[in-house]
């Protein structure tokens, strides 16, 4: 797995605020990082640097020379005075539309090519966005908060598929997600953020951590176990076992 795009020690103030301080993250191919942290926490903009749309005021940033972003945003911004069907939405990319009805095709909503981009559902409007992400052949897929608006039901589907491009376009993916318990079954890396990095590692150590605790509470990590696997030690071949020790944790400082 090469490295895609990573970040140390980076801060970044604004106003007189700090808004990031020494924080670090790495995203490799084929790797699923999310990015979980109370509101205010820095996650925005912790993308933002990392994909060089804003510059950080310390540390570096670092991207591989053959990176292609798909690039999934939060909010899309559509004016409801004017039509615009899903199509000519995604024909603003300026691909062809044989590109664009497998890329709908790909995230299961090819029927829906005429319809009126202001009548989709959450689920659907999503998909579409992930369409138009994919229509840049990316190998390194940017997410956020890609199953707002939809019904956990579709938030699951929308984790697996999330999963199936990966493999099959071996893509690095980062997710932003406040969704605590759907998102870890399908993620490599759990990064913690409150504008530090308060832990990292696998979902079962980091929903473990004292620190992701105080953030998210006891009752979260409870739900977490029902849909993650278990598989937190390993066996060497006397039988004993070892816990796993992926994840790093740093002393929390957090500002309240
Ligand atoms: N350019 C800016 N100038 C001043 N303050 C900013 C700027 N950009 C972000 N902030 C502030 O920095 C903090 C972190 O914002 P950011 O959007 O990165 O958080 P977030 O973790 O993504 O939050 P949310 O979960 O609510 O989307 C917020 O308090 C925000 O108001």
């Amino acid at each position: 797995m090469s490295v895609l795009l990573s970040a140390t020690s980076v801060g970044f103030q604004r106003g007189g605020k700090t808004i990031l301080q020494d924080a670090d993250i790495q995203v490799s191919s084929q790797e699923i990082v999310t990015l979980i942290g109370p509101n205010g926490a820095g996650k925005t903009t912790l993308v933002r640097l990392l994909l060089g749309l804003m510059k950080p005021d310390s540390g570096a940033i670092q991207r591989s020379k053959d990176l292609v972003v798909g690039y999934m945003p939060q909010k899309l911004n559509i004016d409801n005075t004017m039509p615009l069907s899903v199509q000519r939405f995604l024909a603003l990319t300026g691909q062809k539309s044989g590109e664009i009805n497998n890329a709908l095709a790909r995230v299961g909503v090819g029927t829906l090519k005429k319809q009126s981009m202001v009548d989709l559902s959450g689920g659907e409007t999503q998909r579409v966005l992930l369409a138009r992400a994919l229509l840049r052949k990316p190998n390194l897929l940017v997410l956020d908060e890609p199953v707002q608006g939809v019904d956990v039901a579709g938030q699951a589907q929308l984790y697996d598929l999330i999963a199936e491009l990966r493999d099959e376009l071996s893509a690095g993916v980062l997710m932003i997600s406040h969704d605590l318990h759907l998102v870890m079954a399908k993620t490599d890396t759990v990064v913690c953020l409150n504008k530090h990095v308060c832990c990292h590692g696998h979902p079962e150590a980091v929903t473990a951590h004292p620190a992701y605790l105080e953030l998210f509470g006891q009752n979260q990590s409870a739900s977490v176990a029902v849909y993650t696997h278990h598989h937190d030690h390993t066996h060497d071949h006397h039988g004993d076992v070892h816990t796993d020790t992926h994840s790093h944790c740093t002393d929390a400082t957090h500002s309240h």
